[in-house]
């Protein structure tokens, strides 16, 4: 295609730029000898009624007809931009005028705008131009007010509006750069439709008057004969169909151009990845993941942000995933819940989900399982709602799809189910819309919708990070009591390490995209085996911690997800690093009945619960006179029991 229009702009250019030198004499010139002939060897169009030489008219007239094309869209697009992007940055009152400003221009035919005003301005080529850009800027100010509207409520539009940016400066700094590509795509494609439109109104005669003329104005002439020479009426038509062909094709061509811009380089399929059996199922398993990669494009790499996950829950278990920023969490929970992003890829070594095979089983069915046994909680529960739709709908949509239960049968057990996260509303909680909940009443809703299908697993990712204490309390409460009525396995996203430790059973740790850990929660402050666990858990602020003293970090950065280098992912920021952890990949091996870890040197158990712990033992033993084992850790809580 690319070539082609390459092909079709170039046979424009050479008449556009040199048809006035080459062809303007014999155009203009006329012949009483030769008029109105047919298509000879001397004249290959023919003639007109002052004998001038058709097809020297028809190349000199290339630039007059492309030009006040290109020009009408130019002040049509410039004009209908303007007027739509301001709607992005003026205030509410001016907003709804301006838009229904725009309704207004949009409510008449563009051919008859035209036309109306092509008469307004006197017939003549400025004329049409200016009446053509006229009819064509409300269709650029319409697509402008909505691709403004999708960065008008951007998080950094309203931080350029704190910072008090003008509004000249808001619209050309903010919301333009955001959406010239689409409206540039516009303008081409609408330069091919001026042309045709300007024509239009030159055959009208409210366009080109002679003695100037263009494509439309040499059809118009040619027409009067088109039953004896149809040549001349017809290939003025190819030229003008020919050049709008040519402008659709460079706009479609830049669209795929752009396209193929925005779009990522996909992944290779990941390597070191055997094809494995897997394990076979366990008998109360809700889920098994062995060895689960993703692998994500991006414009100039390959991220792999998930490296070799393998997890399983039990029914009724509450499994904590935990890990710095970026550790991968979140794209683990998608990729279980096939919800992975557009052009990520993920591989497993097993997928069984409430037994079945994801393997062996096709795109639609494994969905279909997964849309009646698992149920997702996202962070925000803002962005969870479709705002249009009534809480209701949403809430019984599930249960109507794949259950088929009829709609007042769904409302009932909607009712139910707010009733069971104790929100108070019934029926007209479920008329009103996501905007008139607070961000704790979605979440509720959220899990009351999640719960409606008594799913086997729920995967809430960070379910409570976006609201406050007591809220978030209210919701553990809710996701320990589904668990507990109907054995629902939940797998708890957050980086809240105590609240994993006091609502889990069970603690997987998460590092540069792999489990570095996996644990019962009741050991993480002083069972934890792996240095990144040990660090983290030591990390977390308590009340007792001396707030004369720094927090306490974990030095250097997360790994990047791009590196392919072996060895363990946590090595370079490891104190207790071995040689063969800058060389060698650890595997998750097991310490115990309950607990593995990936890890060439895994630490002894620490002595009580977690650092702080072992620090106040090693002051009591100085304090005492005792050594530092010698001090319980039932001496230590005492001891800050009292200080309390
Ligand atoms: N669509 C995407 N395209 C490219 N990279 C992505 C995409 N989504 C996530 N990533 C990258 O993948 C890595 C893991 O992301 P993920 O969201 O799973 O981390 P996380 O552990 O859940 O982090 P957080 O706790 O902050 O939510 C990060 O480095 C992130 O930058």
């Amino acid at each position: 295609m690319g070539a082609t229009t390459l092909v079709m702009l170039g046979t424009l250019a050479v008449p556009a730029v040199a048809g006035a030198v080459l062809w303007r004499t014999a155009a203009d010139r006329p012949d009483p000898s030769a008029v109105l002939r047919g298509p000879t060897a001397e004249h290959l169009l023919g003639t007109d009624r002052l004998g001038r030489d058709l097809l020297a008219r028809l190349l000199a007239a290339t630039w007059p007809s492309l030009l006040p094309a290109v020009a009408a869209t130019l002040l049509g697009a410039a004009a209908g931009i303007t007027l739509g992007a301001l709607t992005a940055v003026v205030g509410g009152r001016a907003r709804r005028l301006l838009g229904a400003l725009i309704n207004l221009l949009l409510a008449f035919p563009a051919l008859l705008v035209a036309m109306f005003f092509a008469a307004l301005f006197g017939a003549g080529a400025d004329g049409a131009v200016c009446a053509l850009a006229v009819a064509c800027a409300p269709g650029f100010a319409r697509i402008t007010q909505t691709l403004a509207a999708t960065v008008a409520g951007t998080d950094f539009m309203a931080a350029a509006r704190v910072l008090g940016l003008r509004r000249h400066r808001l619209l050309l700094r903010h919301v333009l750069p955001h959406i010239a590509e689409p409206l540039v795509l516009n303008t081409t494609v609408a330069a091919g439709s001026a042309l045709v439109a300007l024509s239009g109104l030159s055959f009208l005669g409210l366009g080109a008057q002679p003695p100037s003329y263009d494509w439309g104005l040499l059809l118009s002439q040619g027409l009067d004969r088109i039953y004896t020479e149809p040549l001349p009426a017809v290939a003025p038509g190819i030229a003008i169909a020919f050049a709008a062909v040519a402008f659709q094709l460079l706009g479609e061509v830049l669209a795929g151009a752009a396209a193929r811009r925005a779009r990522p380089r996909q992944p290779e399929e990941p390597t070191a990845h055997p094809a494995r059996a897997g394990r076979p199922a366990a008998a109360d398993h809700v889920l098994e993941v062995e060895d689960l990669r993703v692998v994500l494009p991006a414009t100039d790499r390959v991220v792999r942000p998930v490296r070799g996950v393998t997890l399983a829950l039990r029914r009724g278990e509450m499994v904590g995933l935990v890990g710095e920023s970026g550790s991968g969490k979140s794209l683990t929970a998608l990729a279980i819940a096939d919800l992975l992003p557009d052009g990520a890829r993920a591989t497993w070594g097993t997928h069984r989900f409430l037994g079945a095979d994801a393997g062996s089983s096709s795109r639609g069915e494994r969905r279909r399982r997964l849309a009646t046994g698992m149920a997702m909680i996202f962070q925000n529960p803002a962005s969870a709602f479709n705002p249009s739709l009534r809480i209701g709908t949403q809430m019984t949509e599930a249960v109507r799809a794949h259950h088929g239960t009829p709609r007042a049968q769904a409302v009932e057990q909607a009712l139910a189910a707010l009733q069971r996260v104790a929100l108070p509303g019934g029926r007209r909680l479920l008329r009103s819309r996501p905007f008139q909940l607070s961000g704790g009443q979605r979440q509720r809703v959220a899990i009351a919708a999640a719960s409606m299908m008594r799913p086997a697993l729920i995967v809430a990712d960070e379910p409570t990070t976006a609201l406050d204490v007591t809220v978030q309390r209210q919701i553990m409460d809710l996701l320990r009591r589904i668990r507990r009525d109907d054995a629902t396995a939940i797998l708890f996203i957050s980086h809240d390490i105590a609240l994993v430790a006091d609502a889990c059973d069970r603690v997987l740790v998460m590092y540069g995209g792999t489990i570095v850990e996996n644990l019962p929660a009741r050991e993480l402050a002083a069972g934890a085996r792996h240095p990144y666990t040990r660090m983290l858990v030591a990390s977390v602020p308590d009340l007792a911690a001396d707030r004369d003293r720094p927090l306490r970090t974990i030095e250097g950065g997360p790994p990047d997800p791009c590196a392919t280098a072996p060895g363990c992912p946590f090595h370079d920021r490891c104190p207790h690093r071995l040689d063969r952890c800058a060389v060698e990949s650890p595997v998750l091996s097991p310490l115990g009945p309950e607990h593995e870890v990936a890890c060439w040197g895994p630490l002894p158990p620490a002595p009580f619960r977690g650092q702080r712990v072992t620090e106040a033992a090693a002051t009591e033993a100085a304090e005492t006179g005792m050594t530092e084992t010698d001090v319980t850790e039932t001496d230590v809580v005492e001891k800050e029991e009292a200080e309390k």
